[in-house]
């Protein structure tokens, strides 16, 4: 059963079509990226799915049906727009918060605490949250939205204000998740964090999907039939090299169609005159991927 099913779905506001036939799946024990530019359409689809906006048209079942209140706690959101009340103590606001999603009292206390320590905040769960720092509220605000275990897990920016210890935190404890078969969909614009996380991504862009699939399929689909190499001598005149560029010390060898990168590793190591440090495949980064798209390529 999928977690998330959303079939051709639409949605416009006076005007602006912000959703135009949307359709992704989200399996369980899935970590699941979500990007696009801004205005792309990926928070209202968000809202959508959890029901605080009504599509124009098209189908979202959760956990394998129609959204009802009980579905509802077995979901938990970080928005993108933080917010905690201010004036209650660390401790009391997340026991609150757990409360209002069907946990017991003493249950919420017993896991607010236990979190509180994971990420270690233990010594200001009797602080106000007022007095916090954005990092630390951001990782509060993150353990109310898993403190009851929800079987689906749909976070906006999730690292905005964390510097790295905590951002690690954050991963490992969405790793978790992933691992007991849940599911993360993650929205966010840090390309290396979806680079290192994701088993699948989507990208928006005005308000349709314009990639879909595993990050290994997506990148191939933008390769260069290239290989990068670094090293000491010539990299000059190899067979089936269409052209050479060079950045940074890296060689990047582009290849002729047809040319293998492992008939260039040979041409290369019977070279007597030349070392290899480095031989590797080219292979695009996230954010190259992401430009060239929103530039209007759509890849092989
Ligand atoms: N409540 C609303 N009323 C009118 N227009 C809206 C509303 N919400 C979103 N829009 C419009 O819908 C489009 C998609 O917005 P959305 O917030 O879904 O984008 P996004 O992909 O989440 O962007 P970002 O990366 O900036 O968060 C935008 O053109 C936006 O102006």
């Amino acid at each position: 059963m999928a977690m998330l099913n959303i079939v051709d779905v639409k949605k416009s506001f006076a005007g602006t079509e912000a959703v135009r036939g949307v359709s992704f799946n989200v399996e369980p024990g899935e970590l699941f990226g979500v990007l696009g530019p801004n205005g792309a359409g990926k928070t209202t689809t968000i809202r959508m799915i959890l029901d605080i906006l009504r599509p124009d048209s098209g189908s979202i079942e959760v956990l394998g049906g129609a959204m009802d209140e009980a579905k509802k706690n077995r979901i938990g959101y970080l928005p993108e727009e933080r917010g905690l009340y201010r004036n209650l103590k660390v401790l009391d606001c997340m026991v609150y918060l757990a409360t209002l999603k069907g946990l017991e009292r003493n249950e919420a206390r017993k896991r607010a605490s236990d979190y509180l320590e994971r990420v270690e905040l233990g010594h200001v769960a009797q602080k106000k949250v007022s007095e916090l720092s954005k990092g630390m509220q951001q990782k509060v605000q993150f353990g109310t939205t898993i403190l009851h275990e929800p079987d689906i897990v749909i976070i906006d920016e999730p690292f905005e204000a964390l510097d790295p210890v905590n951002t690690r935190m954050v991963k490992d404890l969405l790793f978790d998740i992933r691992r007991e078969g849940r599911a993360v969909l993650m929205c966010t614009h840090q390309m290396h964090l979806i680079e290192e996380m994701c088993d699948r991504i989507v990208m928006f862009n005005r308000g349709e999907i314009v990639l879909n699939g595993t990050l290994r399929d997506v990148r191939r689909r933008f390769a260069p039939n290239a290989v990068w190499v670094e090293g000491h001598g010539s990299f000059d005149n190899l067979p089936g090299i269409e052209s050479v560029q060079t950045e940074n010390g890296q060689v990047q060898l582009n290849l002729q169609a047809g040319t293998s990168p492992q008939s260039v590793f040979q041409a290369l190591a019977s070279r007597s005159d030349t070392t290899v440090d480095r031989f590797e495949v080219a292979i695009p980064s996230l954010d190259d991927i992401f430009v060239r798209v929103v530039n209007g390529e759509r890849g092989q």
